[in-house]
């Protein structure tokens, strides 16, 4: 198997094989604390304005947004998997746009399936992958801005590069390097509420879900997300 790193929007665009979309802070992380509360449906979508009609097209549509981290206007939440994790989704239609993780998903549109990638359902994702047997991977790093590399996305691509070769990286080795890291800082400063410190440690219960998430295009170019358990789709 041929595992291939690349990065930002550009690197989701040219993305082959099976393409895993890396962002650990936060939106692929929020996306698996939606299917634990129970979601419907989630469709991952670039553009704000396209998430917002929804509301008029959909019934029972949560929106979830953020442009730098901050809850956009009109919408519901934000993109804290802490925040959501309290919130009743059951029979909704999850709505999610953010600043780098969805844009990367709706322009991996070369690769023959895509994948989230998150630290939480990590190793559920590598088994999904391996039942393909695929003879290329691109693991795609969104970093922060999906314009800057952080930490977190080249440690999550790391760990799955591992996996993927039958290796593995200690759970507490990522934590305590994320902990130190200064794309983690915002989690521990009060002039930043919208990331709370408890996002940090939802992102950093690594293997917490044991499902992976496959992003399936829309015809008006949004993503559906799927689940894939180690047993095959359900
Ligand atoms: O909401 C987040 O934490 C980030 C903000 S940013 O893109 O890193 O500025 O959004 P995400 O798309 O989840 O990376």
């Amino acid at each position: 198997m041929q595992i291939e790193f690349v990065d930002f929007v550009a690197g989701a665009k040219k993305a082959a094989g099976i393409a895993v979309v890396i962002d650990v802070f936060r939106a692929f992380t929020t996306a698996c604390y939606c299917v634990q509360q129970g979601a419907a449906r989630i469709l991952a979508v670039g553009d704000s304005d396209q998430a917002l009609a929804y509301r008029n097209t959909l019934p029972d549509t949560v929106l979830l947004g953020e442009r730098f981290g901050k809850c956009l206007p009109g919408f519901d939440f934000g993109n804290s998997p802490s925040e959501i994790s309290e919130v009743n989704l059951q029979g909704k239609t999850v709505v999610h746009t953010t600043h780098a993780g969805t844009q990367g998903l709706v322009n991996a549109i070369r690769a023959d399936r895509v994948f989230t990638g998150a630290l939480v359902n990590a190793a559920a994702t590598v088994r999904a992958i391996k039942a393909l047997e695929p003879r290329q991977v691109t693991l795609v790093r969104m970093g922060l801005n999906a314009n800057e590399a952080s930490d977190e996305d080249w440690l999550c691509a790391d760990y799955l590069a591992a996996l993927l070769r039958g290796e593995t990286i200690a759970h507490q080795d990522i934590y305590q390097q994320l902990r130190g890291s200064p794309y983690a800082a915002r989690f521990f400063d009060d002039a930043q509420p919208w990331s709370p410190a408890a996002d940090f440690e939802c992102c950093l219960d690594i293997d917490r879900f044991d499902f992976a998430l496959q992003a399936n295009p829309m015809p008006d170019g949004a993503c559906e997300l799927t689940l894939c358990s180690p047993q095959g789709d359900l």
